[in-house]
């Protein structure tokens, strides 16, 4: 089964080899960098999902897979607060795509100031952890959750929300 993921980051990419495996015989994947086709710091539900879909379209398009995966991060606000969000989507081959959103979890003002001043949270949470590169690693999620829950963790959980529809459309068509 070729299956193409529209991102190199490892966060993301890692998720969706370690759950494909589990269902798939002989996952052979190909990690592209798929456009999003929205902003860099996504800041609504709608512009995240809609950025996963493109991932996931574009790169099945880019590599003629049977499936293709696009996930996305992004904010969103309720009542003044702000969450990080998560989307992914999955396509088949056959023009089908499913969606499902992952965890949400509060971001403390002093980032949500920063992202509103359209900075994007990834070089953000670099300099509010004085680390480098954390969005392949724990994420946002993972540091505001004192390492419980990594980004990977996270899209692990989508990537399964994803292949779970996509395994119950084949046995209810
Ligand atoms: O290479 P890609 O796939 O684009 O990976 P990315 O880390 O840039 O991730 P997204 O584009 O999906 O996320 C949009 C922005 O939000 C940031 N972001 C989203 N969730 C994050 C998290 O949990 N930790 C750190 N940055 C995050 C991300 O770094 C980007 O700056
Ligand atoms: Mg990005």
């Amino acid at each position: 089964m070729n299956i193409a993921i529209g991102t190199t980051n490892k966060a993301k990419t890692e998720a969706v080899e370690v759950i494909a495996r589990k269902y798939f015989d002989k996952p052979i994947f190909t990690c592209v960098k798929a456009a999003s086709q929205v902003s860099d710091q996504p800041m609504t539900h709608e512009e995240t999902r809609l950025g996963a879909i493109n991932r996931s379209k574009n790169a099945i398009d880019e590599t003629g897979a049977q499936l293709s995966f696009g996930l996305e991060g992004g904010v969103t606000e309720i009542d003044g607060v702000m969450y990080v969000c998560n989307w992914g989507a999955l396509t088949v081959s056959n023009g089908t795509t499913y969606t499902a959103s992952g965890a949400q979890i509060i971001l403390p003002e002093e980032i949500a100031q920063e992202i509103r001043a359209e900075k994007e949270l990834g070089p953000v949470m670099e300099q509010y952890t004085q680390r480098r590169d954390i969005r392949q690693g724990a994420g946002a999620v993972g540091i505001f959750t004192q390492g419980l829950v990594s980004r990977q963790m996270m899209f692990e959980h989508i990537v399964s929300l994803l292949i779970g529809q996509y395994l119950f459309s084949l046995t209810h068509e």
